[in-house]
């Protein structure tokens, strides 16, 4: 399914965070969304959970208006991974997952007993399965809502900060699943190491703006990231996958 945000400006209580952001995600294709603390990542995803509605312009799922569907319809085709979700009552984790199911409409018990034991093993989390979501540590709740968002079977996915209380093995191993699970995939990430070895294509975000997008190895250069983030960057290639990698200082102070 084809992602495309087009001219979409967001406000929030009279003020403008984002604005004229032009970007797509082809069918298929794992994009990432990058930029400084309070650049408006947050901000633009919400648009897309539909926790914001668009001051202007228009966000499309395959060509159809994701803001003029009924929250049912978007969510069998987009789910989402808040930065900081919350829950009130203490489910079990498969229960949590299970509720990735509640769009579909044509679903039965034994398909969703199975796409939610499914979504729980590819996501190492089958384990939990009757521990209580609030007891969970951080990286296992959000294992567990990673599950549920791959239960929903989205056309698209948005993710923000999906890496967020994850160990290592787990940041390489959700982005890979998540990768290789089939949906669109839109998600902010603060690691630029991981969105250069996970993403097809980048945008980086800056004061609410778009300032450059394109395959991470011509986005991920020197003066860009010296410029927005205010680091230097050193590029080297992974010796095994053959990635642009990044090591940072700061950069010297002006003489
Ligand atoms: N409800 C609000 N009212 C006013 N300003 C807000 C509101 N929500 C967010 N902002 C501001 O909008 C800007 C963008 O915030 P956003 O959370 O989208 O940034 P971000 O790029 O996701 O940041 P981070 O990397 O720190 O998570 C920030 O300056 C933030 O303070």
């Amino acid at each position: 399914m084809r992602l495309d945000i087009e001219d979409v400006t967001l406000e929030v209580a009279g003020t403008r965070l984002v604005e004229h952001i032009d970007l797509t995600v082809g069918s298929g294709a794992f994009a990432g969304l990058v930029g400084p603390n309070g650049s408006g990542k947050s901000t633009l995803l919400r648009a897309l959970y539909r926790a914001l509605r668009p001051a202007g312009g228009v966000v499309r799922l395959d060509g159809d208006d994701l803001h003029a569907m009924d929250a049912r319809a978007a969510a069998r085709r987009l789910a989402a991974l808040p930065q900081e979700s919350s829950a009130e009552f203490d489910f079990t984790a498969a229960e949590v997952v299970a509720m990735g199911r509640l769009p579909h409409r044509d679903r039965t018990a034994a398909s969703d007993r199975e796409i939610v034991a499914r979504a729980m093993e590819r996501t190492g989390v089958a384990h939990l399965a009757d521990r209580g979501f609030l007891g969970l540590s951080g990286g296992e709740k959000q294992r567990v809502l990673i599950a549920r968002a791959l239960a929903q079977q989205p056309g698209v996915l948005v993710l923000d900060e999906p890496t967020n209380h994850l160990d290592v093995a787990h940041q390489l191993e959700v982005l890979s699943l998540v990768r290789d699970s089939g949906p669109t995939v839109l998600a902010a990430l603060h690691d630029l190491n991981l969105a250069a070895a996970h993403c097809d294509v980048l945008y980086v975000l800056d004061g609410g703006r778009i300032i450059a997008h394109g395959p991470p190895h011509d986005v991920l250069r020197p003066p860009l990231l010296a410029e927005v983030f205010g680091v230097r960057a050193h590029p080297v290639r992974h010796p095994v996958t053959g990635a642009v990698q990044l090591l940072f200082d700061l950069l010297p102070p002006p003489a």
